[in-house]
């Protein structure tokens, strides 16, 4: 059988936040830019980044968010919201996304990345092409919201 010799699916991965704020229904989310150096670097994306070995996907959200912006989230108000999966030339990855909606500090952009609040759709570009799905699901979202 051919299965026998495939190789394991073996993914990277890896919590993304959907950081959101104002009126429900007309939420904007944040996007950041890609520090120099990682792959697809100045591409735009949700804050987010690869779960460690032993850590949750809320306690890794915490980590990067502290790591790339300098706040804090409780983990307990993370919305483990879906899950998707992107195959890339340098990794394929899962990618855990949770919505959040409160946090405590200041931004501080701690990798000098550029930070922008969006809408739907977005207007920042190029996005990384692992984002797309989440962007159609926010959009599908919004839409039956409106129903
Ligand atoms: N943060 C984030 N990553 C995303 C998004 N969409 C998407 O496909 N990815 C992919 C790109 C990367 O392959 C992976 C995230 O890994 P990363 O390299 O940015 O994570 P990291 O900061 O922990 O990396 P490292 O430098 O510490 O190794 O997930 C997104 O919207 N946000």
């Amino acid at each position: 059988m051919s299965h026998s010799t495939s190789t394991p699916d073996k993914r990277v991965e890896v919590a993304v936040g959907i950081l959101l704020q104002g009126t429900p229904g007309q939420e904007q989310f944040l996007l950041g830019t890609r520090p120099a150096g990682k792959p697809y670097a100045g591409y735009w994306e949700f804050p987010g980044g690869k779960i460690e070995a032993g850590e949750s996907v809320e306690a890794a959200l915490c980590r990067e968010f502290d790591e790339e912006l300098g706040i804090c989230i409780d983990p307990a108000a993370v919305e483990i919201w879906r899950t998707t999966e992107h195959d890339y030339e340098h990794a394929r990855v899962r990618l855990h996304w949770c919505k959040v909606r409160a946090w405590q500090g200041d931004f501080q952009m701690r990798e000098g990345q550029q930070v922008a609040w969006q809408g739907l759709p977005p207007t920042v570009s190029p996005i990384l092409p692992g984002a797309y799905p989440v962007l159609d699901a926010l959009a599908a979202e919004r839409a039956h919201a409106m129903e």
